[in-house]
């Protein structure tokens, strides 16, 4: 349905030129829910503005249904697009909001009122044609949003940050929807989203970008058990991420000997450790830690391990249950579990980027 093939936008004069997207090529299928996530200033949002024809590409081709969308004004091409602030319009009600696009086609009144009335019942606000807008909740309006987007029938839906400015619990409520929702529609939808829980709830495949690249793009299971780079690794929010010599299913790290699954890739690598397979033990067994600060995350502990004697080894992540997590302070030893370590494909692969784990961890 959509193919971008080597798409490139720059902004900014010859002197002080940034390239938002360099080279893009992006295929999204008929049906498929793709969701392009990254940190701020990756790209994403540039990358739906130049599909839905509000930036003209400075290089490459955006297709749809196979034709050059080059020259194709974004009224003619088709698609929905729905801004993370979702842009209302105050001085109409939902039912003027939802039928606004309808109107802009020219349907009658007749078709707006069948049309308006059956999206507020997908959306789940029946009835709420006559309410004002600045009335209604944020999680409403975003429905409401949500039904002005959809009401065209666009053939392909894009969406930005759309669920930005939820709180947490309505967001986790409402992307389970949007999904049951699209696929009950057989909507075909491009989101974007600097969020990791959203795009992995929502989306087939998720397409993480880097500086205006692809880093990865993979269905969720794929990007979340085989994160591509250590870049990858760390938006995911995974910090047990460190370079390692690898032989046989021994990894040599800053750690000591690590224990990987048969078959890795050998060599100089990129490792990484999850939480999970951080086996926090007694003292006296593999490798001495004292235990540092521990942080509650969704009904398991998070305990930062320091190597004791060891000034310069990154702190280890461990996840422990409410239960058994050690205290602060207390030596013990760590083991690992091979069946949670991963050796990426790369070398370090310079992604030193350490900002968005953090909001990435917090939605996690
Ligand atoms: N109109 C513009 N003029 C100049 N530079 C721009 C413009 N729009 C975007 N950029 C730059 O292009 C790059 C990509 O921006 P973009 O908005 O696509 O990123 P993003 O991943 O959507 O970020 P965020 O998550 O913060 O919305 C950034 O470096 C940004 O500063």
């Amino acid at each position: 349905m959509l193919t971008l093939s080597d798409v490139t936008v720059r902004f900014g004069s010859r002197a002080r030129q940034r390239t938002a997207l360099d080279a893009v090529d992006l295929s999204v299928a008929e049906h498929e829910i793709v969701c392009v996530l990254g940190p701020s200033g990756s790209g994403k949002s540039t990358l739906l503005r130049v599909v839905a024809g509000l930036r003209h590409p400075d290089g490459g081709r955006v297709l749809l249904d196979g034709a050059d969308q080059s020259g194709v004004p974004a009224h003619r091409r088709g698609v929905g697009l729905m801004f993370q602030d979702h842009q209302l319009f105050p001085q109409r009600d939902v039912a003027g909001n939802v039928a606004f696009g309808l109107r802009m086609r020219g349907a009658g009144r007749e078709e707006r009122a069948a049309r308006v009335t059956e999206l507020l019942d997908l959306v789940g606000l029946p009835g709420a044609g006559p309410r004002a807008v600045a009335a209604l909740s944020g999680g409403e309006q975003q429905r409401v949003a949500l039904a002005r987007a959809l009401a065209p029938s666009p053939r392909l839906l894009m969406l930005d940050e759309p669920l930005g400015q939820l709180d947490r619990g309505l967001r986790e409520r409402l992307v389970v929807e949007l999904r049951g929702l699209f696929g009950r529609l057989g909507t075909t939808v491009l989101a974007v989203t600097h969020d990791q829980g959203e795009a992995f709830a929502l989306a087939d495949r998720v397409v993480v970008m880097r500086d205006g690249r692809i880093a990865q793009s993979g269905t969720p299971l794929e990007v979340w058990q085989r994160p591509a780079t250590a870049f990858v690794a760390r938006f995911l929010g995974f910090d047990n991420v460190v370079p390692a010599t690898v032989r046989g299913t021994t990894a040599d790290t800053v750690w000591g000997p690590v224990p990987v699954p048969d078959g890795s890739p050998q060599g100089e690598r990129t490792l990484l450790i999850r939480p999970a397979g951080v086996r926090v033990g007694a003292s006296a067994q593999g490798l001495a830690c004292t235990v540092g600060a521990r942080t509650f995350r969704s009904g398991r502990v998070a305990v930062l391990l320091r190597q004791d004697g060891s000034g310069d080894a990154p702190p280890l992540e461990a996840e422990c249950g409410l239960r058994d997590a050690p205290d602060e302070g207390r030596a013990v030893g760590v083991t690992f579990d091979a069946a949670e370590v991963v050796v990426l494909d790369a070398r370090e692969d310079g992604g030193g980027f350490r900002a968005a784990p953090a909001a990435a961890k917090q939605s996690s």
